[in-house]
């Protein structure tokens, strides 16, 4: 009779829920709980760091519509994305640096480090951000990356 121990895959233990009665299962690397019994090995979380600056463009749907510059953000999401587009011409255009731009307008505090957010991992940023992050190679500018502060430009620098 197959049990709750029998072959579970590397990485997970199996427990037994002291109020159910039922089984369920451990990532030890995660520390995650589960009940369905997992069918592949628990996957250490990745370590791999990556850099960036970004230039951020709130509106008044953002999550905190306020920045440095601004203590009061009343713009649309459309208008939002209007500017955003005209400062990445800009910058593609080499009108303007990345740097000085975010330094400029961006209303994220990183403005005060030219947009520079330093190294994170995995789990650390807002998920589209990270995405569209790691996706990049280093050197490259993101389009237009949407989360909940607003509306951002990306450039990965490590
Ligand atoms: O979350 C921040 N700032 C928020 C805006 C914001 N929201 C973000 C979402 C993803 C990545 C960067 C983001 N910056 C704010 O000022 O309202 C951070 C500021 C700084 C400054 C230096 C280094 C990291 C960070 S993260």
């Amino acid at each position: 009779m197959e049990g709750a121990g029998d072959d579970i895959p590397d990485g997970w233990t199996a427990k037994v829920s002291r109020s159910s009665g039922q089984a369920y299962y451990v990532n030890r690397f995660t520390n995650e709980s589960q009940w369905e019994k997992p069918t592949k090995p628990a996957q250490k979380p990745s370590s791999e760091k990556v850099q960036a600056s970004h230039l951020l463009v709130k509106h008044r749907d953002s999550r905190r519509p306020a920045s440095w510059r601004n203590n009061n953000i009343t713009i649309s999401k459309e208008e939002a994305l209007e500017q955003l587009n005209k400062y990445m011409v800009q910058i593609e255009s080499g009108e303007r640096s990345f740097a000085d731009l975010a330094s400029e307008v961006s209303d994220c505090s990183s403005a005060k480090r030219c947009g520079d957010l330093g190294p994170f991992g995995r789990g650390q940023m807002q998920r589209p951000f990270e995405e569209a992050t790691f996706a990049l190679k280093v050197g490259e500018m993101s389009g237009v990356v949407d989360t909940d502060s607003g509306v951002h430009i990306i450039l990965r620098t490590a």
